[in-house]
């Protein structure tokens, strides 16, 4: 049996509040379980308000910071354990983070191209310029960018969706298979987020990617997404898929988070999945302002 993409059990973080002499504990995250499937890439939304745990679950994907209990596996390995250079290098090539502030995941001294090259040759095993750059343009033009657009510019030279986009292609270039987006679009002006959350369903459908797209922005992970969980106060109050969680919600938070989205979207049907909500800008075919 082929092991799933990404298997969590029973998750928690625990961080230490008020200091180091402190008891108090702060607990971030607790008892998250779910497994997203080697054979079936999707878009999987983590939704909640500030302080919910998100970014705390999103670090510990990553490898960034490691699980109080339980365990996350990758592709069948736990991500805790992977010692050694070469294991790191192997989970970084397959995981690839992209951060909510484009403008702080570039170096404001090194111009985006270069930035792109280096990656290419750190992750990717480019030999020599040419290589780089093929990888490069390959890349951004998988986020309808192309090298000739970014050559020789500095991140300040972009606007904050193009630094973003160029972000993914940055992501892209090892050939990830799980992507992980906190927040990717909070700080990008209103009018392109969509633009920038709907790539991501071109990539799992081009290229097979799985991603976690991380939000409080039900909105839009209602529109991109395949399943989503609803999280509170570190644990998950619910889950499923994307359209049943979001016509049926059970949760009194994720009714409160539904109100929400209908009252700034103003979707007139309960059922999203009907004819009249498909043509409104909250379908998951529409686009949002
Ligand atoms: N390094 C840390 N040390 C102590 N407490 C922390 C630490 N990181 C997060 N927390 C606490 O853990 C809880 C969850 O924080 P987390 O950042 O994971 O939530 P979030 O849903 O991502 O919020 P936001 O959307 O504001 O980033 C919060 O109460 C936060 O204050």
């Amino acid at each position: 049996m082929t092991a799933a993409l990404l298997e969590l059990r029973e998750v928690g973080k625990t961080y230490a509040g008020g200091g180091l002499l402190s008891r108090r504990r702060v607990a971030a995250v607790r008892g998250v379980s779910f497994t997203l499937a080697a054979e079936r890439p999707e878009v999987f939304a983590i939704i909640g308000e500030s302080g919910s745990g998100k970014s705390s679950l999103a670090r510990m994907v990553l490898g960034m910071s490691t699980p109080s209990e339980g365990q996350i596996l990758f592709q069948g390995s736990d991500v805790a354990t992977l010692r050694g250079r070469g294991a790191r290098l192997r989970f970084m090539r397959r995981v690839q983070p992209i951060f909510q502030n484009p403008f702080e995941a570039f170096n404001p001294l090194t111009r985006v191209d270069r930035y792109l090259y280096s990656t290419a040759r750190n992750l990717a095993g480019a030999r020599g310029q040419a290589a780089a750059e093929q990888a490069a343009e390959t890349a951004l033009q998988q986020v309808g960018l192309s090298v000739a657009e970014v050559r020789g510019r500095f991140p300040h030279e972009l606007s904050g969706g193009q630094l973003q986009r160029a972000a993914i292609a940055r992501a892209l270039i090892p050939g990830p298979a799980l992507l992980v987006a906190d927040e990717p679009v909070s700080m990008i002006d209103a009018s392109l987020r969509m633009t920038i959350v709907n790539l991501f369903r071109d990539l799992r459908d081009r290229l097979g990617v799985s991603i976690i797209y991380i939000t409080h922005d039900l909105a839009t992970a209602y529109t991109i997404s395949d399943r989503i969980v609803i999280m509170r106060q570190g644990e998950v109050v619910e889950a499923g898929d994307a359209r049943a969680v979001l016509s049926h919600p059970s949760h009194p938070y994720s009714v409160q988070l539904k109100d929400a989205v209908l009252t700034i979207e103003g979707t007139p049907e309960d059922d999203p999945g009907s004819e009249a909500a498909a043509r409104t800008p909250g379908s998951r075919e529409g686009s949002l302002p």
